[in-house]
């Protein structure tokens, strides 16, 4: 079981940030962040500064903007300075970036993150793909920058990947995610996103795995959420899933697009997270208060998906669409 220390001022911070009661949920768009970082097209940065004001106005309190790390791994958010400086703040989000390192970090305080995400998962070879590391030594490099953003007052978020399944490595123990996740709630992380990051999971494997993560988080289950990809289309059954074991946390993508760069076996196309629309809409069937207004979702899901000249990977965006043609 985790020693989290009760005074700790990131907890006043996490009771601040989802102050829900059993029926609120709360939704992480990674849309800008996620959604974008593994397009090989450029999108230019005003598209992505458009995209992202259309997100802040329509009611998420919690958008992912973008990452500070090497441009020559991830290309396309090599503007994350530019974007973070030019969004128009809506003062009810609070806008967090991805952080894998001190050089991260300070980019990252420069242009006034705030939140930060350091990123680490419970498989050696993805973390080697991922950040080139060894999982000890990230989360060495993840404790300083804990520990200096902790200074800055910057509440620290952690994701944990491949938290059912590995695209080098297979299926993934749960005792191994649970390993890693303890050490990232100690160092002082406010929150674990567990990504099934090329989709894999299905009710019983995020149920297994959610059942032993309970004893680490002493059912403290406000410390964890879900961040699913839909390669199998399991990403809503497993969302529900998690709500029935009390995540009240759930990452999700406008318009489904996204995915890891760095998941991706031979070439195989990286599947996109759950669409931010289909959560939405699942929520509101459900009476579950996200707070969240779904035809300004599906517009900032128009907008971006017109900018990239994709088709939507959401469902409800498809048929909310036919319907008003
Ligand atoms: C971690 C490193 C940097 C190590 O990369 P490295 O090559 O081992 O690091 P390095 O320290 O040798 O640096 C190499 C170059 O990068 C620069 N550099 C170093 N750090 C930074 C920085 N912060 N910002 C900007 N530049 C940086 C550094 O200055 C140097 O520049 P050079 O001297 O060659 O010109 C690299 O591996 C990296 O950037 N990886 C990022 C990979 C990534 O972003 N993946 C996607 C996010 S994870 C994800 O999508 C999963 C998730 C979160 O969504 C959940 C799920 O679905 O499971």
């Amino acid at each position: 079981m985790i020693k989290i220390n009760k005074n700790f001022a990131f907890q006043k911070i996490k009771r601040c940030l989802s102050n829900f009661t059993s029926s609120n949920v709360a939704i992480v768009e990674v849309g800008p962040r996620d959604g974008l970082q593994n397009e090989k097209q450029n999108i230019p940065t005003d598209k992505k500064i458009e995209f992202i004001n259309l997100l802040s106005n329509s009611g998420l309190k919690r958008i992912e903007v973008t990452s500070f790390v090497s441009p020559k791994w991830v290309p396309q958010l090599a503007d994350a300075k530019q974007v973070m400086k030019s969004i128009q703040r809506n003062p009810l989000v609070r806008y967090s970036t991805l952080t894998p390192n001190l050089k991260g970090l300070d980019d990252a305080i420069e242009v006034g993150s705030q939140e930060i995400a350091i990123f680490g998962a419970a498989s050696e070879t993805f973390t080697k793909k991922n950040i080139n590391c060894t999982i000890e030594q990230s989360l060495k490099q993840f404790d300083q920058v804990v520990q200096k953003a902790k200074l800055n007052e910057i509440p620290i978020r952690g994701y944990v990947s491949c938290v059912v399944g590995c695209p080098y490595e297979g299926h993934i123990k749960p005792k191994i995610v649970c390993n890693v996740v303890e050490k990232m709630l100690e160092m002082g992380c406010y929150e674990i996103s567990l990504g099934d990051t090329i989709g894999v999971g299905n009710p019983k494997t995020i149920s297994d795995l959610l059942n032993e993560l309970k004893l680490v988080v002493n059912n403290k289950m406000d410390l964890l959420a879900i961040h699913c990809h839909d390669t199998y289309g399991m990403a809503l059954v497993n969302i529900v899933e998690s709500l029935e074991h009390g995540i009240r946390v759930i990452d999700s993508s406008t318009s489904g697009l996204g995915g890891c760069p760095y998941a991706s076996k031979n070439g195989a196309a990286v599947s996109g997270n759950v669409a931010t629309e289909d959560v939405v809409y699942l929520l509101n069937s459900l009476g579950v208060n996200t707070g969240v207004d779904l035809d300004k979702i599906i517009q900032a899901g128009d907008f971006i998906t017109n900018v990239l000249n994709k088709k939507s990977n959401s469902k409800v965006a498809l048929a909310l669409s036919c319907k008003k043609n």
